[in-house]
């Protein structure tokens, strides 16, 4: 069938460009778990690092919205050609509705939500979480210990209610189930890798 004989409604969701999504706590509040180890300038220099890795990547394969109540978050974002949205509900899951609302009104693309601490992410990985296997609809990339979602692919922005927290591997699967919608895990290491505990800091060593 030629693409224009299409109903409109397929033709817009077929001309959708996906958005990468990325959630930007408050560089100087970021990364509290590694108080233990690592002083306040330390974290928040360590916050920063790790967003502007992960702005650098996504770029490179999509257009990219941040989410952010941290002007300097917005400012990096803008400076590198991504989209950036003040955060006016604060919190993980409020700043994503807030953000997904947005692109909703804009167009019904395609999203990836992407965590801005993960060292080890690259361009591939990014590339792998757009391209959904057929009838899928939501794909989580869980962390290393399948707890949690670093990553979080929606078919469109008002597809599944958003459950970022403690297990929430698990509570975006039963989301999945409740609302009838294909969903596969991925675990790609680039994607599981988060840098949360003191634990995790030899991931950086790797990138040294
Ligand atoms: N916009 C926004 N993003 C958030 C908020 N809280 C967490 N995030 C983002 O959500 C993703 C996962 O966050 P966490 O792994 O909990 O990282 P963190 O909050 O820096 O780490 P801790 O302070 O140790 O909990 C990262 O991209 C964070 O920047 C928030 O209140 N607003
Ligand atoms: O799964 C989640 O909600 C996010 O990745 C945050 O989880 P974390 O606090 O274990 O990093």
């Amino acid at each position: 069938m030629k693409y224009w004989a299409l109903p409109a409604s397929w033709r817009i969701e077929a001309m959708a460009r996906p958005v990468i999504l990325i959630p930007v706590k408050p560089f100087a509040q970021g990364k509290s778990r590694l108080a233990g180890v690592m002083d306040e300038a330390a974290r928040e220099d360590l916050a920063r690092r790790l967003f502007a890795h992960v702005l650098a990547q996504a770029k490179q394969v999509a257009d990219v919205l941040v989410v952010s109540r941290d002007e300097d978050a917005l400012a990096q974002a803008r400076a590198a050609g991504a989209m950036a949205l003040r955060e006016t509900c604060a919190g993980h899951n409020p700043a994503l509705a807030q953000a997904l609302l947005k692109l909703d009104r804009m167009a019904r693309a395609p999203v990836l939500i992407v965590s801005s601490d993960l060292p080890l992410l690259n361009a591939q990985d990014l590339r792998a979480m757009l391209a959904p296997p057929m009838g899928v609809s939501v794909m989580i990339a869980a962390d290393t210990a399948g707890q949690g979602t670093n990553a979080l692919y929606l078919a469109h922005p008002a597809i599944l209610a958003l459950r970022f927290g403690p297990g929430s591997r698990a509570a975006h699967e039963r989301e999945a189930a409740r609302a009838g919608l294909g969903c596969r895990v991925i675990r790609r290491e680039g994607l599981a890798r988060d840098l949360d505990v003191p634990e995790d800091l030899p991931i950086l060593l790797s990138r040294a």
